[in-house]
């Protein structure tokens, strides 16, 4: 067993026992009520530049499955939204469920989505990935929710037929040639607010930017995911599912909508 997961020893409720920062007050996920949301007409629009090129291996770290980039320089990087500057994407993964009703950390006007999509970005300005999460502005993760539907989302096959190759805890395989700004929806509208890595150590140095606009997968496409062991190779299998943390108490943080 881990020293932290998603099983009823060391799951969600206990992390607070060696990651303290668990209990702080700007912890990430939250539920979004729209009542609550302000709309923020000074929010400007937020633009990626990635390079295909930066797209490095695809991994199953026995808690999700995670793409790497290249994040050497400023090769692929996130502007505007929120932010100031330019921040460099380091890697890419998702959480999931058991089923198609819930997966989702973050919860919408009491909607769970059946997965998210974080695409982790780091503030160069800190001088490296490890000084970024020492900052409240040192982070800044994408969220985009997928929904469950009749149509396969075809930009998701990519990182879905690798699955095959990483299918227990520590198989990783080259992945490259791949510009996840195609996993993007239409719409750029979004939700932002300051928050924390939804694992442990939970550092609260995350400015999220949560797309509105859900993608849509099919029914195959989550159950490919869902094949997703969390044990290592010639070990009992068991399925790399329901790794998501539950909403996290808001403590009066202000969320704000780039949309009205
Ligand atoms: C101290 O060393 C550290 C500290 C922290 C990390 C986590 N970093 S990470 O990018 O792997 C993420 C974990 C969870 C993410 S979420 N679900 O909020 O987007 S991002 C790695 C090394
Ligand atoms: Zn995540």
């Amino acid at each position: 067993q881990s020293l932290w997961g998603y099983d009823s020893d060391n799951g969600p409720a206990r992390w607070h026992e060696n990651y303290p920062l668990a209990k702080g007050d700007k912890q990430s996920p939250i539920e979004i009520n729209s009542k609550d949301v302000r709309h923020d007409s000074s929010l400007a629009p937020w633009h990626t530049s990635y390079d295909p090129g930066a797209a490095k291996t695809i991994l199953n770290n026995g808690r999700t499955c995670r793409v790497v980039f290249d994040d050497s320089f400023d090769r692929s990087v996130l502007r505007g939204g929120p932010l100031s500057g330019a921040y460099r994407l380091r890697q890419l993964h998702l959480h999931w469920g058991s089923s198609d009703d819930h997966g989702s950390e973050h919860v919408i006007d009491g909607v769970k989505y059946a997965a998210e999509l974080h695409m982790v970005h780091w503030n160069p300005k800190h001088g490296n990935f490890a000084g970024a999460l020492k900052q409240p502005d040192g982070v800044a993760v994408v969220g985009i929710f997928l929904k469950v539907g009749t149509t396969p989302k075809p930009e998701m096959k990519r990182i879905l037929e690798e699955i095959d190759k990483i299918k227990t805890k520590g198989k990783e395989a080259p992945f490259q040639h791949f510009d996840p700004s195609i996993l993007f929806p239409k719409s750029r509208d979004y939700w932002t607010y300051h928050g924390s890595f939804t694992t442990p150590p939970c550092e609260e140095c995350i400015t999220w930017i949560l797309l509105r606009e859900p993608i849509e997968v099919s029914p195959d496409q989550m159950a490919k995911l869902r094949s997703l062991s969390k044990n290592p190779e010639n070990e009992p299998v068991m399925p790399l599912v329901d790794n998501w943390r539950p909403p996290q108490p808001v403590k009066g943080r202000m969320v704000r909508a780039s949309f009205k």
